[in-house]
């Protein structure tokens, strides 16, 4: 600051204000990175509280074992199912590997024999013969295993994942709208649905070979084994393990708890990137850009953090590891091997024996010599094998802490998607309450009563295909957000075909959660719903969404091309036709036709976007068109042609908006008042606005219907 001062003495204003513009930034920057390591560390504090809690949950117990069999039934669907031949297949590798890795043992020590005995006869057949030969099924055998192992956690993760992706999109529930706007439990839904899902598979399967093949190896080892060196040797090998697996156990950090809240920071940080994809666009517009990098980069850091000290606990878990069930499993190896060679006498012949007599021919210092060689090399491979498959079986503890965290998330994803369903397809009424014997808690009390009352499960009733007379009938119906919160009581009213209801009222009155309740997306609460088929209604919100895919994908939505042809009739000339009736036939020329793909969402305009949507609308000719501001980006002559020809095609619209242009298009409104009352009646000549307000010149079209709506008030 110092030399600011002398700065602006000597060099004059600009340099000075250089200097304190530098410094003020420098001031902010600091204040800014000041602030957003407060909030990390009381963020991680808070992070670190949970997974402490969460240790207690995410232990190996009834419940996880409940949970992971849940998922391997569904992984593996049965005995005759493509995973469970490969889990055979798997297993029966295992099983060759075993068998392969004690003739390994074997022949090693055969050729050691060969080696000391100086016998180059045999040091032939061995080494070059038997492992020549050996070596082409060998390397066969564990590449297949890899091979096999991965096809099965592929067909594994297929499975799950079309199983969650049944319970995330049925149509009849609108799990995906409703898992993540009306459900507060998962916040980054596509971070479960892909890597969680995958992660576990892996694991399970990981966990499976690392399970199977060490026990197998542990009987295969420990009955060879125990030919030369007596039961002893192996047990107390195993004894040595089960005390190392106990002290690991003990020591080991809440891994299971840490693995789950590092795949909910990983969803977190993904979830603020796609919302940046998502609303880029508007986040531009305000220059947003620099607080979006301070939320991303706070997520990043809480995500990093986390693995930090999970890298830091691995580190120390990894000494222990390593140290018990590696290095002084070798010492304790060491000494059951070594421990007949040095106390001879009876333990040699009693090994020797156990060579199958090879000790016969011992005769000379040379023979014993070759002979203790053989059966140390051999004895020292399998005792090396069996440590390394006890090892791995007391290693695979920690997969299996980890394979907790993931079967919690895999769980929790399949919790929440049934218990939508669930609720969805037999809504059952909210429980009843008691009352509190605290005077001050009598209100809430009754607000609860009431709202309870308010909330009990209404009936829908849907018209079939068949039946084109059916109406939308709203009887005795409470519109309730998803927060509680009462937006209107007894709504009833009836729109029967032919009549255009326009909806009114104040921002946040309801009128967009009117069309959630008809369209199933919001719980139906207290009267009667009658509605025709989701078929035969049709919504066309302000932002359309635009699909992947063609301009012609994009006026079937939602049904493919095929589907469009089969069911629909369509042709590339209806669709051409449909375009140029939305003015949009130059775009479909000017871009390559209608077999052109790419994002249209971001190629076309906002305006453009609309009349596309209104193209699909003409194209699917509903009984029913639910049209949210779906015309406030096109010029107004436009919008009376859309209005006109949607009537002239027998579509009923329900149309929310606020230009008074489009007033006069509808025989009925429906007006909430913004304080839960409504009123639903014809409509009036002076609920049309001025004509100053409408376009100068009307079309011919619009003459004619305005002509005729008048005519009817
Ligand atoms: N997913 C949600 N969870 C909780 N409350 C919601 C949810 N969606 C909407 N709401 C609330 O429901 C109320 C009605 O919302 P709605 O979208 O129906 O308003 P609107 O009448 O269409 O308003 P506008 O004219 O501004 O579009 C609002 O107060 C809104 O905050």
């Amino acid at each position: 600051m110092a030399q600011a001062f002398s700065r602006l003495r000597k060099g004059g204003v600009a340099g000075g204000a250089v200097v304190a513009a530098a410094a003020l930034a420098a001031y902010r920057w600091h204040m800014n990175e000041t602030a957003r390591r407060r909030m990390n560390s009381n963020r991680e504090q808070r992070i670190w509280r949970k997974v402490k809690d969460e240790k207690q949950s995410l232990q190996v117990d009834k419940e996880f074992a409940q949970n992971l069999f849940k998922f391997l039934r569904v992984c593996v669907p049965g005995i005759r199912s493509k995973e469970f031949r490969y889990l055979i297949a798997v297993a029966g590798l295992l099983l060759l590997r075993s068998y392969l890795d004690i003739w390994i043992s074997d022949n090693g020590g055969e050729i050691v024999k060969a080696i000391v005995g100086r016998d180059k006869k045999m040091f032939i057949i061995r080494a070059l013969r038997d492992l020549g030969l050996m070596m082409f099924p060998i390397a066969a055998v564990n590449n297949l295993l890899k091979y096999t192992l991965s096809r099965l956690k592929v067909m594994m993760r297929k499975q799950l994942s079309l199983h969650f992706h049944e319970k995330y999109l049925d149509p009849r529930v609108n799990t995906f709208y409703k898992v993540s706007n009306l459900d507060s439990r998962i916040r980054n839904i596509d971070q479960l649905m892909t890597t969680d899902v995958e992660r576990f598979c892996t694991s399970s399967a990981d966990l499976y070979s690392n399970l199977s093949k060490p026990l197998l190896d542990i009987v295969l080892f420990t009955h060879r084994l125990s030919k030369s060196l007596g039961l002893g040797g192996p047990s107390a090998m195993i004894m040595y393990f089960s005390a190392c697996s106990l002290i690991l156990r003990a020591i080991q950090p809440p891994f299971g708890a840490l693995t789950a809240e590092e795949q909910r920071l990983e969803g977190d940080y993904r979830l603020h990137h796609s919302r940046l994809i998502t609303h880029s666009e508007e986040i531009a517009f305000y220059g947003g850009s620099k607080r979006e990098k301070l939320y991303i980069n706070m997520a990043f850091d809480r995500l990093m953090n986390l693995m930090h000290k999970i890298f830091y606990l691995r580190f120390w878990n990894g000494i222990w590891d390593s140290l018990l069930v590696k290095y002084m499993a070798t010492i304790v190896g060491y000494c059951v091997v070594s421990a007949p060679i040095f106390f001879k006498g009876g333990i040699l012949s009693n090994l020797q024996s156990g060579m199958g007599g090879a000790t016969e021919k011992a005769g000379s210092d040379d023979a014993e010599a070759s002979e203790v060689a053989a059966i140390y090399t051999k004895n020292s491979r399998l005792l090396i094998s069996l440590a390394g498959a006890i090892g791995r079986i007391v290693l695979a503890g920690k997969e299996i802490t980890r394979l907790t965290g993931f079967c919690n998330r895999v769980a929790t994803l399949d919790n929440v998607l049934s218990d939508i369903q669930r609720s969805t397809l037999s809504p059952t009424p909210p429980p009843s309450i008691r009352a509190s014997s605290n005077p001050s808690l009598q209100s809430t009390f009754e607000e609860e009563v009431r709202l309870n009352e308010l909330m009990k499960p209404g009936v829908l009733i849907v018209g079939d295909e068949d039946n084109y007379e059916c109406p939308v009938k709203f009887d005795h119906v409470n519109l309730i957000s998803p927060d509680r919160t009462v937006l209107c009581q007894n709504l009833t009213f009836e729109i029967p075909q032919g009549v255009n209801v326009l909806i009114s009222g104040p921002n946040g009155c309801g009128k967009s959660s009117l069309f959630r309740v008809l369209a199933g997306l919001w719980p139906l609460y207290g009267g009667t719903l009658t509605r025709p088929t989701s078929s035969q209604q049709f919504y066309v919100p302000q932002r359309p969404y635009l699909a992947l895919g063609t301009l012609r994908d994009q006026v079937t939505y939602p049904l493919t091309w095929l589907e469009a042809k089969r069911i629909k009739g369509a042709t590339d000339e209806t669709i051409i036709e449909l375009l140029n009736e939305v003015h949009l036939g130059e775009i479909a020329k000017r871009k390559g036709g209608l077999d052109v793909e790419c994002d249209w969402a971001d190629v076309l305009s906002g305006g453009q976007k609309q009349r596309l949507a209104m193209a699909r609308l003409f194209f699917h000719r509903p009984k029913y068109a639910i049209l949210d501001e779906c015309t406030s980006a096109v010029s107004l002559d436009v919008e009376g042609f859309m209005y006109t020809r949607a009537k002239e095609l027998g579509i009923t619209l329900i149309t929310v908006s606020h230009r008074p242009s489009l007033w006069k298009f509808h025989e009925k409104v429906l007006k909430f008042d913004g304080s839960g009352g409504y009123e639903f009646r014809k409509m009036m000549t002076e609920d049309i606005p001025p004509m100053a307000s409408f376009p100068p010149k009307p079309q011919e079209s619009e003459v004619s219907v305005m002509g005729d709506i008048v005519d009817e008030i």
